[in-house]
């Protein structure tokens, strides 16, 4: 089995409000392994955010609590450590990078002087070695006359221009993992396409793991290796890219996909976009949490919640229509000797 970077352990991450503790996500469980690419997908506020952010241990002074599970990085838990220990990982072992460029990067300092300092804290580079390698990545990530770009300060430049600074400065320390929050959401689309394929060059190029969210099955579709797919705090789909694409087994990926505009017709289905809108974190219904939304729901999804099945590929999925049989009623009939294997994978929890 292929090595992997990091292993997400039945993740529970809250908030306190006045309801008490409102879970964004509920006991995620995910791998991703070394120089590959996981994309997690899911509609506003489905906690993917949430889930990087704890990974990264940015939760903690974004007000949230890591009620339970572990994040083992190279097999080290990151739940357990420091904020002190974690300054020697994020920034360096791991790096973020998020939608707008313009809040990762300092107006009052030259986009060179931005990369150089992040070098020099974290590899210990003297100053003059700092500036040629923050140039150097300035090049690496595209940047026309680098040497003079970098004397540049950020409003001097375009927003993809900006985008490509955020990640040499991510890049710059050759972290092992990516990770990316909708990196390309706020930049036009002939942007967002360059900046795509940029980070898809530099992974292979820095032989690092990536952690992509977006919101976009067209981008899961171009970058994945995996897909997660989650919805209001609950991890309900993951597989390789053919797997969610050709037989997704969960009715919100199904709804997902046929949202994306020339592939609904392919399974022979009508334009089928997702009715009703993701519940309150604080008031997440009662067995299967998509059942109010669910046009195949049935009695048991009232009630009682799936639990995360995999399949002998490795395809998990969490939904009680994998037990229907002949009378399945969604649309393509996922495979069925895919579907059959079923280990529980998320623990347990006593339903209402
Ligand atoms: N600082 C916070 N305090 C309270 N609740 C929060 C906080 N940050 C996020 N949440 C809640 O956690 C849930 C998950 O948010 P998250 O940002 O992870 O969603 P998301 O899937 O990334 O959505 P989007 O696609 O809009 O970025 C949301 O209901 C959100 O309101
Ligand atoms: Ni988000």
């Amino acid at each position: 089995m292929a090595e992997k970077i990091l292993e997400i352990r039945s993740l529970t991450t809250g908030f306190l409000t006045d309801k008490g503790l409102v879970k964004a996500t509920d006991r995620i469980s995910l791998d991703i392994e070394k120089g590959k690419t996981l994309c997690i997908v899911g509609e506003s506020g489905s906690g993917k955010s949430v889930t990087a952010l704890s990974v990264m241990r940015l939760i903690d002074y974004a007000g949230g609590i890591i009620e339970d599970g572990k994040v083992l990085f190279n097999g080290q838990d990151l739940v357990s450590k420091r904020q002190n220990e974690m300054l020697k990982i994020r920034g360096n072992k791991i790096t973020m990078i998020f939608q707008d460029p313009m809040s990762a990067l300092n107006p009052v300092f030259t986009v060179g002087e931005q990369i150089a300092e992040s070098l020099r804290i974290h590899k210990n580079l003297p100053e003059k070695e700092a500036w040629r390698q923050a140039v150097d990545m300035l090049r690496k990530v595209g940047i026309p006359s680098p040497e003079i770009r970098a004397k540049q300060y950020p409003y001097e430049m375009s927003g993809g221009m900006c985008q490509r600074v955020v990640i040499a400065m991510a890049l710059a320390c050759n972290p092992e993992l990516l990770i990316a929050d909708e990196p390309t959401t706020a930049l036009d689309v002939t942007v967002q396409a360059q900046i795509l394929d940029l980070l898809q060059q530099l992974k292979q190029e820095f032989k690092m793991s990536m952690l992509l969210i977006t919101h976009d099955m067209g981008v899961a579709a171009e970058v994945a290796d995996r897909i997660a797919v989650m919805y209001a705090g609950a991890l309900v789909e993951e597989g390789t890219v053919a797997e969610i694409f050709d037989r997704p087994r969960h009715p919100y990926t199904i709804g997902l996909l046929s949202s994306i505009p020339g592939l609904e017709g392919e399974r022979g289905g009508e334009l089928y976009t997702i009715k009703g809108s993701i519940p309150p974190l604080s008031n997440v219904p009662s067995g299967c949490r998509f059942h109010p939304r669910c046009p195949y729901a049935m009695d048991v999804c009232k009630t009682n919640e799936p639990p995360l099945r995999e399949s002998a590929t490795g395809h998990k999925a969490a939904c009680w229509l994998d037990d229907v049989g002949e009378d399945d009623p969604r649309p393509g009939k996922p495979n069925r000797a895919e579907t059959k294997v079923t280990i529980g994978s998320r623990p347990e929890v006593t339903q209402p």
